[in-house]
């Protein structure tokens, strides 16, 4: 049984050799659920070798942590991480060149890329489908893109786009500019966060999005979950249609002018080497700036020392989810194994508190930061404090997603 496995295996890398490897692009706004369905596909790989490019806006790379913490991540799937944010100039090289090191490394069965939730959607395709590598290389002869989707986050589009709930605001004004962009290039369109809306409202979206982009798949998912053979190796992408009448309709500096004032939309990192006072930090959440689009990261309560916790907001939706334990809450021997193989993990082990920590990524149109930021200093742990563990809020909520 095992043998004839192996032999199979072979069989398949000696006919897949000389192919060039398939590349699928994600685009989607902020917090649509791109990650989401990459976590999704690593589960459902069935034995192929994924190679996943992930860029973030921030400073702090939180997509590519939540990928290298997934269980489905093996140690034939190779993750590279973009720097600076919005694939443009500088960064559409560095996306050429590490797209052509994996397709022509002979190590990965395909290619996924996250782009960045704020760039234009055909940034990325133009990069893949025509890149030259800085050494001359044409990324086509080693890789070819494949499918193009665009996940849509439907609770977005309902608060956003609806008459008389936003669709008149100023504040959404780009932000729907550049989401309608994404619906109209793409090949497969996943219109996703549906558990989020009532049959009524998703009838109605569907029809919105279908006007404007009728030639797509469209498929409606809860947590971006979809059959793999709909978003890989599907050979949907039509270059001369798709980039050609994109050609068209805008021209270059256009695309350049939005990727330099990225839509108004800046970023900072919260870090703090202190736990919060869950209930201050409960409490500030209620009052969560509307200026802030997105927010993601970790967090440390003082009264559950051991676990870490995730903190993913994206619009309206909040989810604070315990997502496994901090290292230095592990017995010795545990952690000094873990050293061994994590040679990254010097760099952020604090002598008292080990990996402990609160990193939070916002990302917003015209934040107050400075008020941000002491507002989230108010709600740390002073040094005298003394609190009463019965009255976490996460910890009475923990089993379940918290939602604001
Ligand atoms: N309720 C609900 N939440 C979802 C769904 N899909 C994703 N989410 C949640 O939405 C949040 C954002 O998902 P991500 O996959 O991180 O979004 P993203 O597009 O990668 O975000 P950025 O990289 O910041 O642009 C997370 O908390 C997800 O768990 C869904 O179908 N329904």
């Amino acid at each position: 049984m095992m043998l004839n496995s192996i032999y199979y295996y072979l069989v398949e890398r000696v006919m897949n050799m000389g192919q060039r490897v398939p590349v699928t692009i994600i685009s989607g706004y902020l917090g649509a659920g791109k990650t989401t369905l990459i976590l999704h596909l690593l589960k459902c790989k069935e034995g192929k070798r994924v190679g996943i490019i992930v860029n973030d806006l921030a400073a702090v790379n939180v997509d590519e942590k939540m990928i290298q913490r997934s269980p489905d991540f093996s140690k034939a799937d190779q993750l590279v991480a973009l720097t600076h944010g919005s694939i443009g100039g500088q960064l559409q090289q560095q996306l050429i060149d590490q797209t052509y090191r994996l397709a022509a490394s002979g190590t990965v069965d395909l290619i996924l890329v996250e782009s960045s939730g704020i760039v234009q959607p055909d940034m990325a395709a133009k990069a893949i489908a025509r890149g030259t590598t800085t050494d001359g290389e044409k990324l086509a002869t080693v890789c070819r893109l494949d499918t193009n989707v665009t996940v849509v986050d439907g609770f977005r589009v309902l608060h956003q786009f609806l008459p008389g709930d936003g669709a008149y605001n100023q504040d959404f004004t780009q932000s729907n500019q550049l989401i309608i962009n994404q619906i109209e290039f793409c090949d497969v369109l996943l219109f996703n966060k549906t558990d989020l809306l009532t049959a009524e409202q998703q009838t109605y979206l569907e029809k919105f999005v279908r006007q404007l982009q009728p030639r797509a798949v469209f498929l409606e998912t809860k947590f971006a979950i979809v059959p793999v053979s709909k978003v890989i190796n599907t050979h949907l992408f039509d270059e001369k249609h798709e980039l050609e009448a994109y050609d068209r309709s805008d021209d270059l500096s256009h695309f350049k002018e939005h990727h330099d004032l990225k839509f108004g939309i800046d970023s900072f990192v919260y870090r703090r080497r202190r736990p919060f006072n869950p209930m201050r930090f409960d409490a500030w959440l209620d009052q969560w700036p509307p200026a802030i689009t997105r927010c993601k990261g970790v967090m440390w309560v003082i009264t559950q020392p051991e676990r870490v916790f995730t903190i993913s907001q994206s619009g309206r939706a909040m989810d604070i989810i315990p997502s496994g334990y901090w290292i230095a809450s592990m017995k010795d021997w545990e952690i000094k194994k873990i050293f061994t193989v994590r040679q990254n993990l010097r760099q952020i082990w604090d002598p008292r508190f080990g990996d402990r920590m609160i990193e939070l990524v916002f990302i917003g149109q015209n934040m107050n930061r400075n008020k941000i930021i002491h507002d989230l200093d108010q709600c740390l742990m002073r040094e005298d404090e003394v609190i009463d563990v019965r009255q976490d809020p996460f910890r009475l909520r923990h089993s379940n997603a918290h939602s604001k």
